[in-house]
C-alpha cells in the first residue's frame, strides 16, 4: 500500500484576498515548489535552495507535522520519513508560502499510502492547519477560489482566470508574519464598510469569472485589511492610489503582505513602466523589492510520476 519509491508532487504559490475579498478569495500562480516524500528508516530532511534557510530539519518541521495528520487519519503508521523540498517562492512575503508547504506535505503523504483521502479531505483539513482557506484552496484545486470555511469544512468554487490575465509581483526584501500582519487589523468594522467590502469582492469574483477585465480595477478596493496594514509596507498606499494610471487593471496587498500584486492585461504594452513605478515607489521609501511577472497557474498541486531513477534536484531543474 505504501509506494515503495515514494511520491513527488509540485505546489503553485498562491495571492489571497485580490483586494476585498479578504480570507476568502485565492489565486494560484506560476511560482513553484517541489517535495519528495518516501518511508524510511530514520526521519531525515533534504532541503534545497535560498528559501528554505531557517526551516527546521527535525520531526517538528511543518511537513513531517502535517504528513502525520493524513497518516493518523487514515488509520496508517508511517513514523520515519525522508522528505526532499525545493522551493522558488519566498518566504514570509505574502505568497502563500505556508499553504504550499501544508497542501504540498498533504498531497504527498496521501499519495504515498495510495490516496485513501478525498481531495474534499484535504481541503478541510489543509484550511484547519492554515485557518482560513484562500491560500490552500488556490494552491490545492489551482486557478481562482472563492471559498467559505465554518470551522470544520471548508468549499470553494474554482474557475479558469480571465485568459489574458497577467500577474506583477514586488516583493520586498523584507519579511511580514502573517501573525503580526493580523494583529493590527480591528475586531468590529461598520456597516458602511461592510457593504463597501462585501459588493467590491460579489462584484470582482463576477468580474474575473465573466472575464471582464476592465471591471476589476474599482472592485479590487478594500476597507477591512489593507488601509490598517498600509502603515507597516512603505509605499503600499501610494502605490494603490496610483498603479492604474501606470497601466494596472487592478491593484492588491498580496495575502497579508509585503508583497504588493498588480493585474494586468497580457495585451497591453505598459509593463515596463508598471513595474519601474512600483519598484521606484518602494526604493524612494528605503525598500528594495524584487518584481516577477507571473501568470495564474490552473492546475493547482499535482503528482509528478514516472521518474523515480532521477534524483530530486534533476527532476525540479527539468521542471
Ligand atoms: N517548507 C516549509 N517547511 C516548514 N515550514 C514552512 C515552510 N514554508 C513555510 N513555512 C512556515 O510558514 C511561515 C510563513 O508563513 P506566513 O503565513 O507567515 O507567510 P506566507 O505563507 O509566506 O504568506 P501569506 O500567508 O501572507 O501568503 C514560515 O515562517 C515557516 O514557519
Ligand atoms: N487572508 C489571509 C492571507 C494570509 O495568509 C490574510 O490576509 O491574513
Amino acid at each position: 500500500m505504501i509506494q515503495p519509491d515514494g511520491v513527488r508532487v509540485k505546489i503553485p504559490a498562491s495571492t489571497a484576498n485580490l483586494g476585498p475579498g479578504f480570507d476568502t478569495l485565492g489565486m494560484a500562480l506560476s511560482l513553484y515548489a517541489w517535495i519528495e516524500m518516501k518511508e524510511a528508516e530514520q526521519t531525515v530532511f533534504h532541503l534545497y535552495g535560498d528559501e528554505m534557510q531557517g526551516i527546521p530539519r527535525d520531526k517538528s518541521n511543518l511537513l513531517y507535522q502535517v504528513a502525520q495528520q493524513v497518516f493518523e487519519r487514515a488509520g496508517v503508521q508511517v513514523p520515519e520519513l525522508e522528505i526532499s523540498m525545493y522551493s522558488d517562492i519566498p518566504l514570509t512575503r505574502g505568497l502563500g508560502s505556508s499553504a504550499t508547504a501544508i497542501v504540498g506535505a498533504l498531497a504527498a503523504a496521501n499519495a504515498l499510502i495510495g490516496s485513501p483521502l478525498s481531495k474534499a479531505e484535504l481541503f478541510d483539513m489543509a484550511t484547519g492547519i492554515e485557518d482560513h482557506p484562500d491560500n490552500v484552496g488556490a494552491s490545492l484545486y489551482g486557478g481562482i477560489i472563492t471559498a467559505i470555511w465554518d470551522g470544520v469544512h471548508a468549499e470553494c468554487i474554482r474557475f479558469d482566470p480571465p485568459e489574458d490575465l497577467e500577474v506583477l509581483v514586488v516583493v520586498p526584501d523584507f519579511e511580514l508574519q502573517t501573525s503580526e500582519a493580523r494583529k493590527v487589523l480591528p475586531d468590529y468594522i461598520s456597516r458602511k464598510d461592510a457593504v463597501y467590502n462585501v459588493s467590491r469582492a460579489s462584484f470582482l469574483v463576477g468580474a474575473l469569472a465573466s472575464g471582464r477585465m476592465d471591471l476589476i480595477g474599482n472592485a479590487m478596493s478594500d476597507r477591512l485589511h489593507q488601509p490598517y496594514r498600509a502603515p507597516l509596507i512603505p509605499g503600499m498606499t501610494r502605490i494603490l492610489e496610483e498603479a492604474g494610471n501606470h497601466g494596472a487593471l487592478g491593484v492588491a496587498l498580496s495575502g497579508a503582505g509585503p508583497t504588493l500584486l498588480a493585474l494586468v492585461d497580457r495585451q497591453q504594452s505598459r509593463k515596463n513602466e508598471l513595474e519601474a513605478f512600483l519598484l521606484n515607489t518602494m526604493r524612494a521609501e528605503g525598500i528594495n523589492a524584487s518584481a516577477k511577472w507571473l501568470l495564474p497557474d490552473v492546475e493547482g498541486v499535482v503528482e509528478i510520476s514516472g521518474m523515480p531513477s532521477r534524483s530530486f534536484m534533476d527532476m525540479v531543474k527539468g521542471k
